[in-house]
């Protein structure tokens, strides 16, 4: 029996230039892979096709070195960040390591975005790496052995700036984020308003801005959160539920 070694990843888009509009690194410049598949199913999911099935015949199997490819004829040397969100990355193994490797060959950051579900030995390469485990509004139960699991290996290794991202909606959800940060009170948290509706069409800031608001009230009258940031989705603001951007 032979060990099958994967050496493809399944990519429903790549994208950018664009801004990362949320966390630790907001503002900065930025290109996108978004892998396929999750192991959740977030009721409020904005990206619910990368595993609700309405774009299964979008998937491509792709080699590390195809996606760097095709990422410099989108984007030519217009870029020195790509963040790989999903779906859930960190489902993929070696070959996103493989991936990773040749970004720094390049001198090219690497970012991923992930719920704290799976470990995977490249989150040691990894250049920014959000932790974003989900509130209960999302309809799923937090794994603390798992993700105590995660948050412990980052901190001995010490490697990949790390920070935890909670998307909050409601009362439950900040009083979920709490516990997060209590957990964790080394890791940088941030918060993150919830948009209610993915699919609305047109201009969705000023109800995104006033959830940002009530989000910005429940932290200031708020001893236990006097080191949390506070951030909008800032793409959000600005391309509202766009996709591809
Ligand atoms: C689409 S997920 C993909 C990466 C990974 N599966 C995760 O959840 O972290 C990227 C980020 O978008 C956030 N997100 C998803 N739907 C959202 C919504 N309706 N409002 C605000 N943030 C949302 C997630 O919590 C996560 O931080
Ligand atoms: N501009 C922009 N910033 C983002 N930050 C995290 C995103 C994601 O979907 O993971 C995202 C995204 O889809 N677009
Ligand atoms: S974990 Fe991320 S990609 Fe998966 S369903 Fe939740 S928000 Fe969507
Ligand atoms: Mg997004």
């Amino acid at each position: 029996m032979g060990v099958v070694t994967v050496s493809k990843i399944p990519v429903i888009e790549m994208f950018g230039p664009t801004i990362q509009g949320e966390g630790a690194v907001i503002g900065v410049k930025t290109m996108f892979v978004r892998t396929y598949g999750c192991d959740y199913r977030c009721s409020w999911c904005d990206s619910a096709f990368t595993w609700d099935g309405s774009a299964k015949d979008k998937v491509r199997m792709l080699t590390p070195e195809e996606i760097m490819a095709e990422l410099l004829s989108l984007a030519g040397n217009n870029f020195d960040c790509v963040t790989i969100s999903g779906g859930n990355p960190a489902l993929i193994g070696e070959a996103m390591g493989t991936f990773i490797m040749g970004l720094h060959e390049r001198g090219i950051q690497a970012a991923i975005e992930t719920q704290g579900s799976r470990w995977q030995e490249w989150f040691n390469d990894v250049d920014v790496l959000t932790i974003s485990p989900k509130p209960p509004s999302s309809g799923m139960k937090t794994d603390w052995e798992i993700l105590d699991g995660i948050m412990g290996k980052l901190h001995d290794k010490g490697k990949a700036a790390h920070s935890l991202k909670v998307v909050v909606f409601n009362e439950g959800d900040y009083e979920y984020a709490k516990a997060v940060h209590k957990r964790y009170p080394e890791v940088p948290l941030f918060l993150q308003p919830g948009n209610e509706d993915v699919t609305e069409e047109g201009d969705i800031s000023v109800r995104l801005l006033g959830r940002l608001e009530w989000l910005f009230n429940q932290v200031i009258v708020d001893p236990e959160m006097n080191r949390a940031r506070v951030l909008p989705q800032l793409h959000a603001l600005i391309w509202h539920n766009k996709r591809g951007k």
